[in-house]
């Protein structure tokens, strides 16, 4: 390996902390089961997929870390990355700064994937490490959406919401992970930023950043409601039909 390339290895960090409150009672959503296995698996196979990427940061639950390495221990995962766990935080972003705090001094580029989306291509992991490795700070997977969208004047629970506008759908896309970054600037973000948010390139954005779009996939779905648990589940059974062929 060249001392350039040295530098600019390319890591995923996986924010896998989460309960997952909207997906119904059960273990954390992470460490559920799709076709048998724990969905941070999947998500950790698809970052790992990635020839450039390698070494897998993996948030747990705060008090789940152990059970996680053995996790990662008993099941099959490419050997030419490393893997790494650390406990999570309160919130995803707390999640995300305890991964970015765990990564060594080699890595250029970092990727920050949901545990919940198990099911991101490798065709798209690898747009937007490369959008990265073309000169993007901070590059996006996304997609159009399907539905009109409407803003609201937000109401109690049970009662109507008035309309307020109804933004050009031709300019709004629907963000996925994982979403790329030039490491320097995704810690000056979190360095930065003291709102929450919900995603890492809003926080770039806050920094008066550039963020680019690159096009996301509808198999990079989060997994979080429960209906997502039967369409993750048909999304693995087709795989496995079109493998048999
Ligand atoms: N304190 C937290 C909260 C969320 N996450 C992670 O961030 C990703 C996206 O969050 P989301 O889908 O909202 O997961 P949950 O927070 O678990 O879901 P919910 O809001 O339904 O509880 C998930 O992989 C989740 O594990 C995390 O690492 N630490
Ligand atoms: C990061 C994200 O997946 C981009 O769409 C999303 O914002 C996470 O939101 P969540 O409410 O934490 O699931």
């Amino acid at each position: 390996m060249s001392d350039e390339s040295r530098h600019h290895r390319t890591a995923a960090v996986i924010p896998a902390a989460g309960r997952g409150v909207r997906l119904g009672p059960g273990a954390p959503k992470a460490l559920r089961a799709l076709n048998g296995t724990p969905m941070l698996v999947h998500a950790v196979r698809a970052m790992a997929a990635s020839r450039a990427v390698s070494l897998v940061v993996v948030v747990a639950p705060p008090a789940g870390a152990p059970e996680v390495k053995r996790l990662l221990d008993a099941h099959a995962l490419p050997e030419r990355t490393d893997y790494l766990v650390v406990p999570g935080g309160d919130t995803r972003q707390e999640s995300v700064r305890l991964g970015l705090d765990a990564l060594p001094d080699d890595i250029g580029t970092v990727l920050v994937h949901d545990a919940a989306r198990p099911l991101v291509p490798e065709e798209t992991v690898d747009a937007v490490i490369e959008a990265v490795h073309d000169g993007a700070r901070a590059v996006v997977p996304a997609l159009p959406l399907a539905d009109t969208v409407k803003q609201v004047e937000p109401a109690p629970k049970g009662e109507p919401e008035p309309v307020v506008s109804t933004p050009d759908r031709a300019t709004l896309r629907a963000v996925q992970t994982p979403q790329g970054f030039d490491r320097e600037t995704l810690v000056r973000a979190h360095d930065t930023v003291t709102e929450n948010v919900t995603d890492d390139a809003s926080m770039v954005e806050q920094l008066g950043l550039p963020v680019v779009v690159v096009p996301g996939h509808e198999e990079a779905f989060k997994v979080t409601r429960p209906l997502d648990l039967v369409l993750a589940e048909a999304v693995l059974a087709r795989r496995r039909a079109n493998d048999g062929f």
